[in-house]
């Protein structure tokens, strides 16, 4: 890294609390997150991830006995470099500058621990996601036949079977067939996050290295664990392992699962396709998951290509007049005889909450429980048709969303899932704590915890994919004044939307764009 000089601030925004949930306590009074910066010519800012070092700066280290297995003893290329960093953002201007840098993962030649020292407990938490057994499997055999670690420990039942319940032992033999299995053999669970008792029982169990594998609840979760374990003064690497099936963890490139999700999601999206066109004016209406993120439904629909309409959180939609989703529904009927929408669970929930009268809940992290927008949905076409009775309908409404996450993953998502976790193991053997490990542009790196906690990965919908897909589907984009595109933008307000190239991006960033229909006039029309 050129001359590099390190900086630590503090983080301007620090892990956040949302409202305390009574399943959820933080130690009080925490000190905000620092953030470890180095910056280097060229506008290169590395943003780096803490080190046990960092305070406990007598910290032994030894040789790393990877440089004695035949399988990385030969490439002295597969040891990560001290300044081998992965770009944040790769796509720039001529003039940019080089901007945030994360710290590349993968072994050191260095290590922190030696593997009779370690004691690694691994822990899945939050909802279900195909590849969570695949991810547990890897970090056991990973940490066992290229470091030699025997003693791994599976807390059982998310966060609170650190404090409620005993841990299972994991071996290599013992793990060798689950990735072939969806769900987790460790069970998992919201709420339950005591970050007190959870440290109690790292400490009192005497565990060095937590691999603690979830989404945006859990990392959050993992943040304070690595903070109470820096507070008391602990040598245990504290590693966050990223999972959502919805792919709404910011910085990195996709989540694992994911592809799965959406080859299983488009399983479910043909079966409505012919349910629709063998029936007259068939209507086949998907739900898919997505709290707040579309993402499975905006690539299910791009795979698939028999979508007519794909509805997101990120955009948002109505019903009545004209360019609302009932005159297009019409419009696609009367034109093509059936038609398919496809439905993320978290879109147009401010519709629904206004035509029903369900009081705010929330799951037992705090997450809110959505309404049922395929339902809803589904009954206002119905209700819409009904007062034509010139126009018969046969609506059919799929909802397979827990069918979908409870699948095994799929061969690319193991493979992902396999680079996820060893780069995991490799960044706590060589002292790393207080990440997320996960690929960015193509690279694995790990990304210090507050950067995946400030915010979420969402839809961007004046980005080209959004406009790919209302090609797809020549669906109207629902925008009707400047100040929607304005709020879309807003959405990436960290990279601001300009024009690569002449044109580009630009093409949907203007309601003008939009033809009478909604439509994007963009000459690639159907
Ligand atoms: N802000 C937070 N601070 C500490 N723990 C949290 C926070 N949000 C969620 N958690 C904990 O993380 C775990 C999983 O969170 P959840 O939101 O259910 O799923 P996910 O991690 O998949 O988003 C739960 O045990 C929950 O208590
Ligand atoms: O019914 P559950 O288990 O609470 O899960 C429903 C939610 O879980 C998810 O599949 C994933 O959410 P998390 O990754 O935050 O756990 C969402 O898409 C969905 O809204
Ligand atoms: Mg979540």
């Amino acid at each position: 890294m050129e001359t590099a000089t390190v900086v630590v601030t503090p983080a301007p925004v620090s892990i956040t609390h949302p409202p305390q949930h009574k399943f959820m306590k933080s130690s009080p009074a925490r000190k905000p997150a620092k953030k470890k910066l180095a910056s280097g010519r060229g506008g290169y800012v590395l943003e780096d991830v803490p080190h046990l070092t960092d305070y406990l700066p007598e910290l032994k280290s030894y040789r790393n006995p990877l440089q004695d297995h035949p399988a990385y003893s030969v490439v002295k290329q597969y040891f990560v470099g001290p300044d081998d960093t992965v770009a944040k953002k790769i796509v720039v201007h001529r003039s940019s500058a080089r901007g945030t840098h994360f710290r590349r993962a993968g072994p050191r030649k260095r290590v922190y621990f030696e593997p009779d020292e370690v004691r690694a407990a691994i822990v899945t938490c939050g909802g279900l996601c195909p590849g969570l057994n695949t991810v547990v499997r890897e970090l056991v055999c990973g940490l066992h036949d290229m470091y030699g670690v025997t003693s791994i420990y599976g807390i059982e039942g998310g966060y609170k079977g650190f404090y409620a319940r005993n841990t299972v032992e994991l071996t290599p033999r013992s793990v060798n067939d689950i990735h072939k299995r969806g769900g987790t053999v460790l069970g998992t669970s919201r709420g339950g996050h005591d970050t007190a008792k959870i440290v109690n029982s790292i400490q009192d169990r005497g565990i060095n290295q937590v691999y603690i594998i979830g989404g945006d609840g859990t990392q959050k979760g993992a943040a304070s664990v690595h903070e109470e374990v820096q507070r008391r003064g602990l040598k245990c690497a504290v590693v966050g392992v990223p999972k959502t099936i919805d792919n709404d963890i910011a910085v990195i490139d996709r989540s694992f699962g994911f592809d799965s999700a959406v080859e299983e999601a488009r399983r479910a999206i043909d079966a409505a396709h012919v349910e629709a066109e063998s029936a007259e004016n068939g209507i086949g209406v998907v739900k898919l998951m997505g709290r707040n993120s579309g993402f499975i439904a905006m690539h299910a629909t791009l795979a698939s290509r028999d979508v007519d309409c794909c509805l997101i959180p990120e955009s948002p939609f109505y019903l009545d007049g004209k360019g609302g989703l009932l005159e297009f529904a019409e419009k696609r009927l009367r034109d093509n005889g059936h038609m398919v929408i496809v439905v993320a669970e978290g879109a147009g929930q401010d519709l629904v909450a206004e035509s029903t009268r369900f009081a705010d809940t929330h799951d037992a992290s705090g997450n809110k429980a959505l309404l049922d927008v395929g339902l809803w949905l589904s009954q206002k076409i119905k209700d819409h048709f009904k007062k034509k009775p010139s126009f018969p309908i046969t609506l059919k409404y799929i909802d397979p969303a827990y069918m979908i996450r409870a699948v095994p993953s799929n061969a690319s998502d193991n493979v992902y899932c396999t680079l996820l976790a060893h780069s995991a193991l490799h960044g706590a053997m060589a002292g790393y704590t207080g990440f997320t490990v996960g690929p960015v542009n193509g690279r694995q790196a790990y990304i210090p915890f507050y950067r995946i906690t400030e915010k979420q990965n969402k839809v961007v919908i004046t980005d080209q994919m959004w406009a790919l897909v209302l090609c797809s589907t020549n669906q109207p984009c629902f925008l009707t004044h400047e100040d929607d595109v304005e709020r879309a933008l807003m959405m990436d307000e960290e990279e601001p939307h300009m024009p690569l190239v002449e044109g580009e991006n630009a093409l949907f960033a203007n309601p003008s764009m939009c033809n009478g229909n909604g439509h994007l006039c963009n000459g690639h029309k159907a």
